[in-house]
């Protein structure tokens, strides 16, 4: 095969994905990092979206439309692994697994293979454009591994689990949260659209913004000046149920990169002392320029070696709120992060759960008597969600479940969610979330 040959580009009509272009040209070079990339991705050691940029950082001759196609051709296979490895045959190579998809995923003609694949590959195309897909199980219909299946389909029902699985399919909208020291959401949004940035208020989130497509925002002046930062509104709704007030002590117990201690900051007015913590130094070292940039004056990071730290221990009894923002399997992401369904199992989300525990167990030592501490996940799993804060509650008579909706009823937030918060794509339109409240009893219980 000649060079020139290879490198032969096809124009293509890609249809879906945010940063489909409306044509993609594809080269054989192209198609190689493409299935380089899946490769990698699907030995599931390390977050796709890991993969994706540490390959990226490796290959900068890959122009932004060539990124492009890869990402979305990569995350539209692990959304739909099963289903396309069924098409692709026995045991499918990374190729193979991308042609298929190419094939019925993104609905190339035989034409837009041209020069890009060999006789025989072209031959084995019209093969699986033909084949017929009948799911052996609920699992395969919906692309879950069937562990994942079972316990889904025992919590929600088979039904709300099809829709649920179809939420996790589209793809997540941006958000952006008003940081109220600097700019109220009114004029956020004006500013946006007389920016031509399409916005609008978010349903549940008094001081969310949506927009209408994914326009890159690092640039944009009113990043730069701190008046907005991407949270989803799930995440903010958590924020609400902190509730913290001005002049209070804070601990933020899982901070991680700050998405929420952010927002904290800004609802305590910049005064009074949030303490962030995390087990990950890279996490909070993102943490600190957006402080800066928040214009937070307030945030405490602290790095921990683990919830039972002298560091966390100082603290004892002293603070108003607590959140745990705990690690979870992230299964409330799939919107974002498809590939978590093949990485966790149920061996860890044992191990999750026994963290999830400990980590409660020690934060809640912080919680003066009046004071609050909410537990939190973006986890769809009742044995990370519920039964965590069961065994806590059993174990803890000086603390008190509050109504998670009167909480946010109280702020102007109307959801109807009764005692816990949970949050689901396919109901709310935010990532899939779950939060309890707690108040430690004044009389010690
Ligand atoms: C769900 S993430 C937090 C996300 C963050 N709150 C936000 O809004 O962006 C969970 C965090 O818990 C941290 N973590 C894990 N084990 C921990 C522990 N024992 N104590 C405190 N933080 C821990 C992880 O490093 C991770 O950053």
């Amino acid at each position: 095969m000649s060079k020139t040959r290879q490198n032969q580009r096809r124009p293509v009509r890609m249809e879906r994905g945010s940063d489909a272009p409306g044509q993609w040209t594809v080269s054989r070079g192209l198609m190689a990092h493409a299935t380089q990339v899946l490769a990698a991705v699907l030995s599931f050691e390390h977050p796709a979206d890991a993969v994706l940029s540490r390959y990226f950082r490796e290959h900068r001759e890959i122009g932004h439309r060539d990124r492009g196609f890869i990402a979305e051709a990569v995350y539209g296979i692990v959304r739909r692994l099963r289903w396309v490895a069924r098409l692709a045959g026995v045991k499918p190579l990374p190729r193979d697994l991308l042609l298929a998809w190419l094939a019925r995923g993104e609905g190339w003609s035989s034409k837009q293979f041209e020069g890009l694949v060999s006789a025989a590959e072209f031959r084995w195309l019209e093969e699986v454009r033909a084949k017929r897909f009948e799911p052996a199980g609920l699992g395969e219909a919906l692309d879950l591994p069937d562990w994942l299946t079972v316990r889904l389909s025992a919590e929600y029902g088979d039904d709300a689990l099809q829709a649920l699985a179809n939420g996790f399919n589209r793809s997540a909208p941006l958000d952006l949260r008003a940081n109220l020291l600097k700019i109220n959401r009114d004029t956020l949004l004006q500013e946006f659209v007389s920016s031509g940035v399409e916005a609008s208020p978010c349903r549940y989130s008094p001081c969310g913004v949506r927009l209408a497509g994914k326009p890159a925002l690092q640039k944009h002046p009113l990043f730069i000046n701190g008046s907005f930062e991407v949270q989803d509104e799930g995440s903010q709704l958590l924020g609400y149920l902190v509730q913290p007030r001005r002049g209070e002590l804070v601990v933020d117990f899982c901070a991680g990169a700050g998405g929420k201690t952010l927002q904290l900051g800004a609802m305590m007015r910049s005064t009074g002392r949030l303490y962030a913590f995390d087990v990950s130094e890279r996490r909070l070292a993102k943490l600190k320029p957006r402080m800066a940039r928040a214009g937070l004056s307030n945030v405490h990071p602290v790095l921990i070696a683990h919830e039972r730290d002298a560091k966390v221990k100082r603290l004892a009894g002293k603070a108003d709120r607590v959140l745990v923002d705990a690690p979870c399997s992230g299964l409330g992401t799939l919107r974002r992060n498809p590939d978590l369904k093949w990485r966790q199992s149920p061996e860890s989300v044992a191990e999750m759960t026994l963290k999830q525990q400990a980590i409660l167990d020690a934060a809640a030592n912080l919680v003066k008597p009046g004071g609050r501490l909410v537990y939190a996940t973006c986890s769809l799993l009742a044995d990370e969600n519920e039964a965590v804060v069961d065994a806590f509650v059993a174990s803890h008579p000086d603390f008190e479940l509050m109504s998670a909706q009167a909480v946010l009823a109280e702020q102007g937030v109307a959801l109807d969610c009764g005692e816990r918060l949970r949050l689901l794509p396919h109901v709310h339109d935010t990532d899939g979330f779950f939060a309890a409240v707690l108040e430690r009893k004044r009389d010690g219980g």
